[in-house]
């Protein structure tokens, strides 16, 4: 079966996005996800979206990570799809309903509300989420924040001096987690600034983690480090997150359309429909 699919990004973080809105796709698995993300085998991305009808919202997306995990939310894939959708869009996804709109400065993005509760996270038992009395090497005591997404979030000194390889899977696989941790180190450098990498659940150490910046940002400002709009500068570049009066949080940024292609799905063992 050929597939059409459009290569994109969000500030390095990368996307194969098929569009199931109005054609066929065979069903979706973790294996059809892990081939074709793999960057040597496969067509290579963080993430693999895709796009289907929905009765909830204009349409839904739906998010696996390269090891295959479907979940919840993905803030730069947001904005790829506002950004290919090309005017405003509400999206259902797995994490709840986000809102895009498109802007002259990028693609703006409701991504609802952030829960702090040790179930929300979640967590394996209750723990306090604001300073999880908890510690990995140099990386302690972080805020959990979940924005569709669970997210530990660490605030060091440098977040370049952090040894993400070593460090983030053993965070990210701690039974603590019970459905694993996207791992965030981050420094605040100003009231409205802060320096973020992020070793993604599922999918590694990324050029950018929308997500990662939001949880980021309302982390920092539940701890009175920051103010309630700053920018949030990751490898890929920069991200503008305000968390808004009514609770929700609003990301803006740049997002990319690298090429378009087709594959033909037997070519990375894709079966076009599901053995009986
Ligand atoms: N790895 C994340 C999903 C992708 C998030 C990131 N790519 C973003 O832009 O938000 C997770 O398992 O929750």
């Amino acid at each position: 079966m050929r597939i059409d699919f459009t290569k994109m990004h969000g500030l390095g973080n990368d996307f194969v996005v098929l569009d199931g809105r109005t054609g066929a796709l065979p069903p979706i698995d973790a294996a059809f996800a892990a081939a074709l993300a793999d960057r040597h085998t496969g067509i290579g991305c963080d993430q693999l979206i895709v796009l289907a009808p929905s009765d909830l919202g204009d349409f839904q997306m739906l998010i696996f990570n390269a090891d295959g995990s479907q979940v919840e939310a993905c803030g730069n894939a947001t904005r790829a799809v506002g950004l290919l959708h090309g005017r405003p869009a509400t999206i259902e996804t797995l994490g709840g309903i986000v809102s895009t709109t498109p802007t002259d400065t990028g693609i703006s993005v409701e991504m609802g509300k952030p829960r702090f509760g040790w179930q929300d996270i979640p967590l394996g038992y209750a723990m306090d989420t604001h300073a999880m009395p908890v510690a990995w090497e140099e990386l302690v005591n972080p805020i959990a924040v979940n924005v569709g997404n669970p997210h530990a979030i660490f605030f060091v000194e440098d977040p370049y001096r952090i040894d993400m390889a070593r460090l983030g899977p053993l965070v990210e696989n701690d039974p603590i987690f019970p459905e694993r941790v996207n791992v965030n180190v981050a420094a605040v450098t100003a009231r409205d600034a802060i320096t973020l990498r992020v070793w993604e659940r599922g999918a590694g150490l990324t050029r950018a983690c929308g997500t990662g910046a939001c949880a980021t940002a309302i982390g920092a400002m539940k701890r009175g480090l920051v103010d309630r709009k700053v920018t949030v500068t990751l490898p890929g570049g920069p991200l503008t997150i305000e968390w808004r009066g009514d609770d929700v949080i609003v990301m803006t940024g740049p997002a990319t359309e690298s090429f378009r292609g087709s594959f033909e799905t037997a070519d990375y063992g894709i079966p076009d429909k599901v053995p009986a």
